[in-house]
């Protein structure tokens, strides 16, 4: 097995570029798919395991798809299939992402149902609510989701019970080519919505409102092709603003944008780091103290589920108790276990965890239980007495390009080394023509 090695002591200095976002990039490659004539060009596509699993959905339904230098271009014009199979909704939950655009193309779509994973039971009822609510019977069985319509969807006035991410894109690519208006309201506000709601709109939809709770839909009769850029990573940026207040560090993060980092950045002030806008990007500057704070976390323009881990790694160096309450996912302190392999003091009290900072952290051997907790354990080594070894990399591989690479060139004392024990310097070196081969 694959393991990172980080040994800790060392402050973080320098600077260091975000990547497109993996959470604003799946959706848009699967909205391709509504794409009937015209190629899609999608350019700072972050290479992760991630991106190449939605690839291989789109491949296996025809589609032609071509992901090099950071580009993926999709040409969706062909006769298309319209079911996606478990072995890759099972890689990547997002693959359900498919459901609303070849639903509103063809009349049907069939996907497998996702269940649970490791950070809760993540049920997409909401999703099929809607598309019910625009005319589809959806039938729920044998492992898969199967939604079909006569004719067109028709555009309707949905509420969201939640403001669910995934829904709302799902919802809102239906309808960008349903009959009439959509009005969909408790929308979720995530900047990743805006981005797809703006590469719809370059496609031929029209859609207003996305970043509020409310967004509007126009149907039209068919979508083209068109060119996106990707917005920047704001929880690979969070988790590099981590890292270096973590260690007492001087990062200039570059490509982070500070109007998707609101609530990150109050509370890393609240905890005597300092956040400064500079350039195109954003500089934190760690304290010699760190102040305990809480969190909640919250749909946006709350703090992101996304970043608790990584949080909770930098409140077990701070001096005092800091408490985390998780409102978005039911299971999403799995990390504790192994954050208490490293002599962390923490206890889980319902929904929140309570966390004794200040003590030092020891290296010890810990697994990644999901991608950001995979991120939160090595910025917790950072900082750590001797060894820290993470493994279940394939986690971290769905969200994170080269973070070790990345970590290292900051200063940090880090490497990933293979089963044999030899170096491996990042997950790009895997041959990128064989999707197969780091699909995980
Ligand atoms: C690929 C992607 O963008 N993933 C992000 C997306 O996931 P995802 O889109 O899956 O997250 P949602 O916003 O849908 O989920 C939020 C909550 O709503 C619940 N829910 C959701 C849908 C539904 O039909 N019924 C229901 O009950 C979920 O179980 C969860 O408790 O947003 C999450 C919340 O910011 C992030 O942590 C994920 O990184
Ligand atoms: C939970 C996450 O992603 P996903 O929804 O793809 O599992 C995440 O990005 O932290």
């Amino acid at each position: 097995m694959e393991k990172i090695i980080v040994r800790g002591g060392h402050r973080l200095n320098g600077a260091v570029r975000v990547e497109g976002a993996k959470n604003a990039v799946l959706p848009v490659i699967a909205a391709s798919l509504s794409a009937s004539e015209g190629k899609s060009i999608i350019r700072d596509v972050p290479v992760l395991a991630d991106v190449y699993t939605i690839n291989e959905v789109l491949r296996n339904m025809n589609a032609d798809v071509n992901f090099e230098n950071n580009i993926v271009e999709v040409d969706a014009s062909s006769k298309l299939s319209t079911e996606a199979p478990f072995e890759y909704v099972r890689k990547m939950r997002a693959s359900v992402l498919v459901l609303g655009p070849l639903l509103a193309r063809y009349g049907h779509a069939k996907v497998a149902m996702p269940g649970g994973c490791a950070i809760g039971s993540r049920p997409i009822d909401l999703h099929l609510k809607g598309f019910e609510a625009m005319g589809a019977k959806v039938h729920v069985g044998n492992g898969f989701v199967e939604a079909y319509v006569n004719g067109r969807l028709k555009g309707a006035k949905i509420y969201l019970d939640m403001p669910s991410v995934g829904a709302t894109e799902n919802i809102m690519m239906a309808a960008a080519l349903a009959e009439g208006k959509t009005v969909l309201e408790n929308c979720a506000k995530e900047p990743e919505i805006v981005d797809l709601a703006n590469y719809l709109n370059k496609m031929g939809a029209d859609i207003v409102g996305a970043g509020t709770e409310t967004i509007r839909i126009n149907g039209v009769e068919k979508l083209h092709g068109t060119e996106h850029n990707i917005i920047p990573d704001r929880i690979e940026a969070g988790t590099f603003m981590v890292a270096a207040a973590a260690t007492g560090g001087n990062v200039l993060i570059e490509n982070a944008e500070s109007e998707h980092l609101r609530s990150v950045i109050s509370k890393l002030e609240e905890m005597n780091v300092t956040v400064k806008e500079e350039g195109e990007g954003i500089r934190v500057i760690g304290p010699e103290v760190l102040k305990s704070t809480d969190i909640k976390t919250l749909p946006h323009p709350g703090f992101p589920t996304d970043m608790q881990s990584q949080m909770m790694a930098l409140m077990l160096q701070a001096q005092g108790t800091s408490m985390i309450t998780e409102t978005v996912f039911e299971n999403r302190f799995m990390h504790v276990e192994e954050f208490r392999r490293m002599n962390a003091k923490m206890k889980i009290e319902g929904r929140s965890v309570i966390i004794e900072g200040g003590s030092k952290l020891q290296g010890a051997e810990v697994a990644a239980t999901d991608l950001r907790a995979a991120a939160a354990l090595i910025v917790a080594g950072l900082n750590s007495d001797g060894y820290t070894r993470v493994t279940h990399l394939h986690h971290l591989d769905r969200g994170y390009v080269n973070l070790t690479g990345k970590l290292s060139a900051l200063g940090a004392d880090i490497e990933r080394l293979d089963e044999e024990g030899n170096a491996v310097e990042s997950f790009v070196q895997v041959d990128l023509t064989n999707d197969e081969a780091v699909a995980k």
